[in-house]
């Protein structure tokens, strides 16, 4: 029997975030393995002209919850979604929503975060800051709180190299900074966001790292506990293989590649790809809740969940991996064939960024002009470019994180605990795990039909005849330009077509002879 799956059962769990990617995951397992468990209260906002109901209707249809529904078919009635906007003073919560909260919840996990790199300073600290403070206030006045679960990123400490399992603090108190956002106007804020991210690449690493101060510092006499994940992948093993439905992290790129749309990227081939599956980080998460409820640390530990100590795979083993699998499983309506080239030179980069991605956009639009339609290729292309340029930090570099706490805690679960609730990262086969990545892409997040296999790769034959006779034409016009203007070029052109006439008639002669 599971230790932790037994203690979530009959409890009262507080999840935020439960419609982004990690939360839903984190849902699904509770309710696979804790069946009996007593609620699940959701915070959610309506979003996109759905209502609460709708939302938490369209998770429980999707595929990913097919196992739950049919272990727990009554699943609809555990979860109770309650209106909040974390934006918003108190978060918008109605004072019997807010009642009931407050005297039944057990256990917090607190997964809602805004994870835009190009946030404004105000808003990201709005929702990673603020909102962490309002929950944390919340949570100390829960009198059968066991457990806070702060959901944080591996990266709020991307400014150093080496990151231990410890809070570093920021130069700028939070409260300070929270205050000054009150009264700052926008055109200031902006201003002086570049000083206070300091040597950070956006407002959500710096934002992530003050939420942790600030569960520091508010932590009063709770049982609290943060998880720092790494890039958030693809599952890696349950409920099923390859399950993704954003486009966050490198899901979006894997797409850019197998469309053709991106075929050149700054990046360090042998940089850490520091991915670690969604499933692995909810086992992590729900263990530590256990840990912390059952065993109640003196303070409050940090747990990395990265995989680059562990068992290390580099972007270019990735980028390698991802084309292969589109040799065999491609994405339908490819705009160019996939290829990679990764460069860490930025005149290179420039150049492929003008030749691989720009000109074919020009030409394109330009195509599309001709038979009447609206061109949209430049646009999405430097979107794209522009989204490239925000994750190439994460690409050329690599850091070291440091896990005793979690490996300290993988030694504390029962044998069948290891097995239920596996964050074995050392236990991941890499060309297995990024094939199936890339076939949940497909399958979940572009919702393609494998039927439609052999057409994708008819149309890939197709680019590439293009592809040949654009080059073949290009190549032409080139050396027929070079002519008329080059004595040179004349000169050699006639060498070497005289050089093939004798060759051939050589040939011919003495096959003349044979016969
Ligand atoms: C030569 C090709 C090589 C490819 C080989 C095969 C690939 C193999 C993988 C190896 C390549 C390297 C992978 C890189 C992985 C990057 C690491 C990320 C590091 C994360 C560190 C921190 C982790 C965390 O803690 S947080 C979670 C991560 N958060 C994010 O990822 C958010 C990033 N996104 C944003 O901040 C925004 O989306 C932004 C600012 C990038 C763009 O915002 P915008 O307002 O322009 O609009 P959107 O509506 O959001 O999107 C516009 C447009 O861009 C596309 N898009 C969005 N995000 C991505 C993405 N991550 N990758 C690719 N494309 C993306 C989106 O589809 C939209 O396209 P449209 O068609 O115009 O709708
Ligand atoms: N994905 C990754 O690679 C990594 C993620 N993390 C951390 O994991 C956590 C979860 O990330 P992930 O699931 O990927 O992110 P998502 O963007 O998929 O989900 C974010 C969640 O936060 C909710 N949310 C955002 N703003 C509000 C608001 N104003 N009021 C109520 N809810 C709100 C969203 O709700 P809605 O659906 O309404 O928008 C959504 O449920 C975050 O704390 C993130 O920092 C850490 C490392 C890597």
């Amino acid at each position: 029997m599971s230790m932790i799956a037994a203690f979530y059962g009959g409890k009262s769990i507080l999840i935020t975030g439960a419609t982004g990617f990690l939360g839903k995951v984190l849902m699904e397992k509770l309710f696979r393995t804790s069946p009996d468990l007593k609620v699940i209260y959701i915070l959610v906002r309506p979003k996109a002209g759905q209502t609460l109901q709708q939302r938490v209707f369209q998770i429980l249809n999707s595929k990913l919850f097919e196992k739950v529904k049919e272990l727990c078919p009554n699943v609809h009635e555990k979860i109770r979604a309650i209106y909040a906007d974390l934006n918003q003073n108190d978060f918008g919560i109605s004072k019997e929503d807010m009642q009931e909260l407050l005297s039944c919840t057990n256990i917090i996990f607190h997964c809602a975060a805004t994870v835009r790199f190009d946030d404004t300073l105000r808003h990201a600290v709005q929702l990673n800051v603020t909102a962490t403070q309002q929950l944390l206030l919340m949570a100390s006045q829960m009198p059968k709180l066991e457990a806070f679960i702060h959901i944080s990123t591996a990266f709020s400490n991307c400014n150093l190299k080496h990151i231990d399992e410890v809070i570093y603090p920021c130069p700028v108190e939070p409260k300070k900074i929270i205050d000054s956002l009150e009264w700052l106007d926008d055109a200031i804020i902006d201003e002086i966001t570049p000083k206070l991210i300091g040597d950070r690449p956006n407002t959500y690493t710096y934002t992530k790292a003050l939420g942790e101060m600030v569960v520091q510092q508010e932590s009063g006499n709770m049982n609290i506990a943060i998880i720092r994940p790494s890039i958030v992948g693809a599952t890696w093993q349950e409920p099923f293989p390859g399950w993704v439905d954003n486009i966050n992290g490198p899901s979006g790129l894997i797409i850019a590649a197998g469309k053709g749309f991106l075929r050149a990227i700054k990046a360090t081939p042998m940089a850490v790809a520091d991915v670690i599956p969604v499933d692995t980080v909810v086992n992590l998460t729900l263990a530590v809740g256990w840990y912390t409820a059952v065993h109640r640390p003196k303070s409050t530990l940090v747990y990395h969940c990265t995989s680059g100590n562990l068992n290390p795979c580099n972007w270019g083993k990735m980028g390698f991996q991802v084309l292969a699998t589109f040799e065999k499983i491609p994405l339908e309506r490819a705009f160019r064939r996939p290829y990679a080239n990764f460069t860490t030179n930025n005149f290179t980069t420039q150049y492929r960024n003008a030749v691989s991605h720009r000109a074919p956009a020009i030409i394109y639009d330009f195509y599309l002009r001709l038979t009447g339609r609206k061109p949209r290729m430049t646009k999405l292309m430097n979107r794209l470019l522009r989204t490239v340029s925000m994750l190439e930090y994460f690409i050329n570099r690599s850091w070291e994180w440091s896990t005793y706490n979690t490996e300290m805690l993988m030694s504390e679960l029962s044998p069948e605990d290891q097995r239920v609730f596996n964050f074995d990262v050392r236990q991941l086969n890499w060309l297995e795990y990024i094939e199936n990545y890339v076939l949940g892409v497909k399958k979940y997040l572009l919702k393609e039909d494998m039927a439609g296999i052999p057409e994708a790769k008819q149309h890939l034959k197709r680019l590439r005849n293009i592809h040949y006779l654009f080059n073949t034409a290009l190549f032409l016009i080139a050396w027929r330009l070079l002519i008329a203007r080059s004595q040179m070029a004349r000169n050699v052109w006639f060498f070497i077509v005289s050089f093939c006439y004798k060759f051939l008639s050589y040939f011919r002669a003495s096959s003349t002879l044979k016969v």
